[in-house]
């Protein structure tokens, strides 16, 4: 069964829905493959405004790597061949010719605010948490997002939640500049108050303020950035922090 869809809207906008809500939309390798083709997909098409990346149900938006696959007893060398498809994806989401938001359905997790940190707009629930926890399971981000929040909000704010790891509102997400907007309600459509603008600007436009974002950052350098945050999480992986973290998540079922 897909574990992930890309629907184009008669409105010109895509949405790539994460579609595992009973494992909190966790991303297998499986769901990153299929990521990959829906990415594609977008990127060949040249009549879409934007995309939107989110969640199927209301609990979760992404709760990250799929710990059964992203598991503990990874040496360094497989944690870095599975860590990596994701960084490159969430490059080319980072780098996409159109407009991106983040529709943050409910909670989210270490990758899975890596996901969002890698669009450019975060539309987020009032009804969820959010936190890059990898910081308390013996690792630190490892697909690139922790380069990506740096682009999105304070540097001093982006170094302390790495540090802190800690669990966020979308209040406070909102007051630091990670979010921006609130919306109530989740469904997706042209009549959504929060995407009016959007649809009602022109493909052209959209992408050329794409395109002027885009001039605005070094992406070489944040490619460069990106790849050794999984070099370093690939070290990271085989602490005994993290096997333990990881084994105690996956023993609680
Ligand atoms: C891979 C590296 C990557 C990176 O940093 O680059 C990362 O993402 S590392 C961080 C990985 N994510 C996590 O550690 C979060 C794990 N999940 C949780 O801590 C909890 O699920 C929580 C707090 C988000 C919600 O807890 P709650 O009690 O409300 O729900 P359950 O834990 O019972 O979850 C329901 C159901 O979903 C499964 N699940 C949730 N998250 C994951 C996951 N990341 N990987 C695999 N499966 C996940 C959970 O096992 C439950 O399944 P069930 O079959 O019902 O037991």
């Amino acid at each position: 069964m897909a574990e992930s869809s890309l629907y184009i809207d008669p409105k010109q906008y895509a949405v790539i829905t994460l579609n595992r809500p009973h494992k909190l939309n966790s991303i297998s390798k499986n769901t990153i493959k299929e990521l990959d083709n829906h990415l594609t997909e977008v990127t060949n098409r040249h009549d879409l405004k934007f995309l939107i990346i989110t969640g199927n149900g209301e609990k979760a938006f992404c709760s990250g790597g799929d710990l059964n696959d992203f598991h503990g007893e990874m040496s360094e060398q497989e944690a870095y061949k599975t860590l990596k498809p994701m960084q490159e994806i969430i490059y080319k989401l980072a780098t996409l010719h159109i407009p991106t938001i983040a529709w943050l359905n409910g909670l989210a997790r270490g990758g899975g605010l890596e996901l969002a940190s890698a669009c450019d707009f975060r539309f987020a629930t009032p009804n969820a948490d959010f936190g890059f926890i990898q910081g308390k399971l013996g690792i630190a981000t490892g697909w690139g997002g922790g380069t990506l929040l740096y682009e999105r909000i304070n540097s001093n704010h982006a170094f302390q939640w790495m540090i802190e790891s800690d669990i966020k509102t979308t209040s406070e997400l909102l007051t630091i500049g990670f979010f921006q907007k609130e919306i109530n309600d989740l469904t997706i459509s042209e009549n959504h108050e929060a995407l009016k603008p959007y649809i009602d600007r022109s493909v052209e436009q959209m992408r050329h303020w794409k395109k002027q974002r885009l001039n605005f950052m070094e992406l070489n350098l944040m490619k460069k950035r990106m790849e050794d945050e999984v070099r370093t999480c690939s070290k990271l992986w085989v602490s005994d922090e993290h096997k333990r973290a990881v084994k105690q998540f996956l023993s609680k079922k």
